[in-house]
């Protein structure tokens, strides 16, 4: 797990390996102290060079050794021993050296990194801090501001910006190696004391400088105290589940056994995009910004004038926010379908409407090539009967885009009972491409996202109706994490989009009665009301909240959605009754996790990471919960069986109260923890108990 290798001019090198990213696991850090200490005692050797495999340095401590006990040698006083080394030793840096990685190299007498490479202390993206020194040699070498700046931080920064900080010695485009080799031969000798940097004063205010001296022996013990208490705090534990979730999900599988390391995907290279709305536009700038090149298609004159200006515009102020890869692809405009027959893959992105999309997918599969793979943005229509009205329906697999969609990392990528494994691997590629967070998900109404957002908005209807003002129902899930409350939620995203799709499926309109039951269950004809008195939110300056006119941001208690509460409450007899911030968090939040359990059990996510990763990356689930799926496992499966159990008695008529069996099971087997459910769904399934 670490190399030793004596070079000529009585250079020894270390390599450290532990694929893919060099993480210091128990054993890399023994080979470590084991190499280290052999080159110490070789009179030959004169200098040191530790280097990565792979190309990478290392990419810090093993977070998956985080959940057990810390075996092996400790960080701390292994990278003290090599600075405390009499002899040069240089780290010989490239791909990545971060969190325990960047300390290691700080332990270091030198720093040599190739170009390409990134640094930083990303450990508060995991809940944690620099645990191995870096919160005290860091500031020593760049001064307390930018120590602090990184570390607060966590980002990443390039050779470049290191060398200029100080972090860096020398950055080279050669092999850094062969530069950091050359680098020790030439300092052997040497004084190293100043190259100590734990030993040197913290370059800062002088009032604080005595202090962190003092401080110096303390503030390693601090920082190890304080490691110790975050490592095992429930949102360091999150952060490293999302962390991991984020990954797994580029793992996917799906029921027909088709998965990421079975199916090819095909490289796109030219696309077309049908509907140039909001979404549209967003669809044309992701594809463009990853270099193919989109044919982009509006049968509407005037919006399609819009959409020449607009996405252009779009396409520069994202591409200069971004360091591209690659020059954005060509975009072209056209209101002809004709123009889309080379194209490789089309994402229909017109308005959402069943009826209009069939009749775009009978177009593309007459226009198009064949082996074209036809894509549909939409949010939850059924994507197989779109497949049925094509030549192949195995080419037809949804895109989920959330908007904006050149921004939002998330990707639901839908696959229907007819989708091959080459459009589910295609689309998954093209998603992570576009810097998405891609996941498989299965067709079903809503798929996994809005299906599990339609019982959490019912839970906050019907917290309304019952006494709940829309500003404590906003606080409570704010108070949460979420950056916005349910309400405010939807006036940013328009109320019509819900009421739309409630008109279709017959919910609410002309000719239905404003009733507070559908099919006999419990419904609120609340955000139908709220609409017919032409209240959809920001968009019209008016919604749960009131804006300074239409577009405006700023929501403001409206008196009007008072009023109107209280006259909805008389006219349908209803009591409203104080309702505290817990119960309002209990009805939305676990109503919301037992539809994953009810995904999960219908087998349209592969997962819980699935899902958790959907409500982080599209939901604005905050990502210090991990998740729903998490979450549910650290409140305790028993509890949120109970807390249900308990609603759904006291509201019968609402069938999303009902305990999903999958949680049942899950408590009747003790809970396991979150990572092992796919196993035991799996099992499940096959002896089809689910
Ligand atoms: C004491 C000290 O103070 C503290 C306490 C710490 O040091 S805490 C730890 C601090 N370090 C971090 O926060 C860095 C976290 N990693 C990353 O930011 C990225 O991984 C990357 C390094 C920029 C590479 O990105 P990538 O896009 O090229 O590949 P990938 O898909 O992301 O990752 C490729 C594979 O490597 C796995 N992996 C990456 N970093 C890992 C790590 N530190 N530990 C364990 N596994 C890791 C990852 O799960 C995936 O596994 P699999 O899915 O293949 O099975």
């Amino acid at each position: 797990m670490a190399m030793y290798s004596r070079l000529p001019g009585s250079v020894a090198l270390i390599t450290l390996q532990n694929p893919p990213v060099n993480a210091l696991s128990a054993a890399v850090r023994q080979g470590i102290v084991d190499t280290v200490q052999r080159a110490l005692k070789d009179p030959k050797v004169t200098s040191v060079v530790i280097c990565g495999q792979n190309g990478k340095f290392c990419g810090g401590a093993d977070i998956r050794e985080f959940a057990g006990p810390m075996l092996g040698p400790p960080l701390v006083p292994m990278i003290h021993a090599i600075e405390a080394v009499d002899k040069p030793v240089a780290a010989a840096i490239e791909g990545v050296a971060l969190g325990g990685g960047l300390e290691l190299a700080l332990g270091c007498h030198y720093r040599i990194a190739h170009s390409k490479a990134l640094l930083g202390l990303p450990e508060v993206t995991l809940g944690l801090l620099p645990g191995a020194g870096g919160s005290q040699r860091l500031p020593r070498l760049i001064g307390l501001t930018a120590a602090l700046d990184l570390i607060t931080t966590g980002r990443h920064i390039s050779a470049a910006e290191a060398l200029k900080l100080g972090i860096l010695d020398q950055v080279t485009d050669n092999n850094v190696v062969d530069q950091a080799v050359e680098f020790v031969r030439r300092v052997a000798g040497q004084p190293l004391d100043s190259r100590r940097l734990s030993t040197l004063p913290c370059p800062c205010p002088p009032d604080v400088d005595s202090l962190l001296d003092k401080a110096m022996v303390k503030g390693m013990e601090k920082e190890r105290d304080l490691l110790t208490t975050l490592f095992n705090s429930g949102q360091a534990r999150a952060l490293q589940y999302a962390f991991f979730s984020q990954r797994v999900v580029g793992k996917w599988s799906l029921p027909s056994g088709a998965s990421w390391d079975n199916s090819a995907a095909r490289t796109i290279s030219k696309a077309a995009v049908i509907g140039l709305g909001t979404m549209g536009r967003g669809i044309v700038v992701a594809l463009a910004l990853t270099g193919i090149s989109v044919v982009a298609v509006e049968t509407q004159e005037k919006q399609l004038a819009e959409a020449s200006q607009a996405v252009p515009a779009m396409l520069q102020r994202e591409a200069g926010r971004r360091s591209l890869a690659t020059p954005p692809g060509v975009i072209s405009f056209s209101s002809n379908l004709q123009d889309v027959s080379e194209v490789e893959l089309v994402i229909e992105a017109v308005f959402e409407d069943m009826s209009l999309k069939l009749q775009v997918f009978r177009h593309l599969t007459s226009v198009c090539r064949p082996g074209t793979l036809l894509c549909s943005n939409t949010s939850g229509l059924d994507i197989d009967q779109l497949a049925a009205v094509t030549q192949s329906p195995g080419l037809v697999v949804g895109m989920h885009f959330f908007a904006p969609a050149h921004v939002m990392k998330l990707l639901e990528v839908v696959y229907g009972p007819r989708s091959s494994p080459e459009a589910v691997a295609t689309a998954m590629q093209l998603g992570k491409r576009m810097g998405k967070v891609s996941v498989a998900v299965g067709n079903c109404p809503g798929f996994v996202g809005n299906r599990m957002l339609k019982p959490y908005l019912e839970q906050a209807n019907f917290l309304l109706e019952e006494g709940a003002t829309p500003q404590q129902v906003d606080e409570a899930l704010e108070e949460f994490g979420f950056p916005m409350g349910v309400f405010r939620m939807s006036d940013l995203s328009g109320l019509d989009v819900g009421w739309r799709i409630r008109k279709e499926a017959g919910l609410t309109g002309p000719g239905v009665e404003s009733t507070r039951t559908r099919q006999g269950r419990r419904y609120s004809p609340l955000p139908d009301q709220v609409c017919e008195a032409g209240r959809l939110g920001q968009k019209t300056g008016r919604g749960w909240y009131q804006y300074d006119g239409p577009g405006g941001r700023v929501a403001r208690s409206d008196p009007w959605v008072h009023i109107f509460l209280e006259a909805y409450r008389a006219e349908h007899g209803l009591v409203a009754r104080s309702i505290a911030p817990e119960e309002i968090l209990e009805r939305c939040l676990y109503a919301l996790i037992n539809e994953g359990f009810n995904i999960l059990q219908d087998a349209m996510a592969a997962g819980p990471e699935d899902i958790d990763a959907i409500y982080v990356f599209g939901y604005g689930w905050p990502r210090h919960h991990g998740g729903p799926m998490f979450h549910a496992g650290q409140v305790g499966l028993g509890r949120i069986l109970e807390r249900l159990q308990h609603h759904h008695h006291n509201h019968p008529d609402v069938p999303h109260l009902k305990p999903s069996t999958l949680l049942r099971r899950l408590v009747a087997v003790g809970s396991p923890p979150v990572q092992t459910w796919r196993e035991f769904i799996n099992k499940e399934r096959v002896h089809s108990q689910l």
